[in-house]
């Protein structure tokens, strides 16, 4: 463990298991329907990376990068569009991944965002559910874990850009975050 973190939340292993089953019950329910893998950069890149591998339907991927939270462990609430899609997503079965659902703002207008550009489904997959943090009332269809109100890192998550390499998810210490 890094010496600014406080405390593990989800072990390597855990996170591991947790992407196997998720992984499983997307491919089950898609079939052999074929899926667009939307990764929201950055934070979804790692979870994305090992998802992806364990889900068995015919499977595109493109991303696009929004960002809210900057160097703050609060959301801006402005949510800016720094990368738009590559393709067009007419007709197609969207499955947006993304690592963290807290406020819900950013995924609130992204699938918004989505729905007018007219795809056959838009559904959403991610590791960490906050319920209790949020402001607008949105659920992901595919849920990892439901994690307490504390801001983590690690596995994509970061904060001020450091720590998504971490192959776990952790609370830093407090002074961390004050630097
Ligand atoms: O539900 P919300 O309160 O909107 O928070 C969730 C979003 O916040 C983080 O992104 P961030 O803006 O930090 O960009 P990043 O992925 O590049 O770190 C995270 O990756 C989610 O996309
Ligand atoms: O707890 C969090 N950690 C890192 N990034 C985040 N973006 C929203 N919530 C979080
Ligand atoms: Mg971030």
């Amino acid at each position: 463990m890094i010496a600014e973190a406080e405390r593990i939340l989800l072990s390597e292993e855990e996170i591991q298991a947790k992407v196997k089953e998720l992984g499983a019950e997307i491919s089950s329910y898609y079939g052999d329907k074929p899926i667009l893998a939307l990764g929201i950069l950055k934070g979804a890149i790692v979870f994305m990376s090992d998802l992806i591998r364990q889900i068995t339907c015919p499977l595109e991927i493109d991303f696009m990068a929004v960002s809210s939270y900057g160097s703050s462990t609060e959301s801006s609430g402005v949510v800016r569009i720094l990368k738009d899609l590559d393709c067009s997503i007419e007709g197609k079965n969207v499955l947006i991944i993304e690592d963290i659902i807290d406020s819900g703002l950013t995924l609130n207008y992204l699938v918004e965002n989505l729905k007018s550009r007219g795809p056959a489904s838009v559904k959403i997959v991610t590791l960490l559910n906050k319920p209790s943090r949020r402001k607008v009332n949105i659920q992901a269809d595919f849920n990892g874990f439901t994690i307490p109100d504390e801001f983590v890192v690690g596995y994509g998550l970061d904060f001020a850009e450091r720590y998504r390499n971490l192959p776990y998810i952790c609370v830093l210490k407090p002074e961390a975050y004050q630097k």
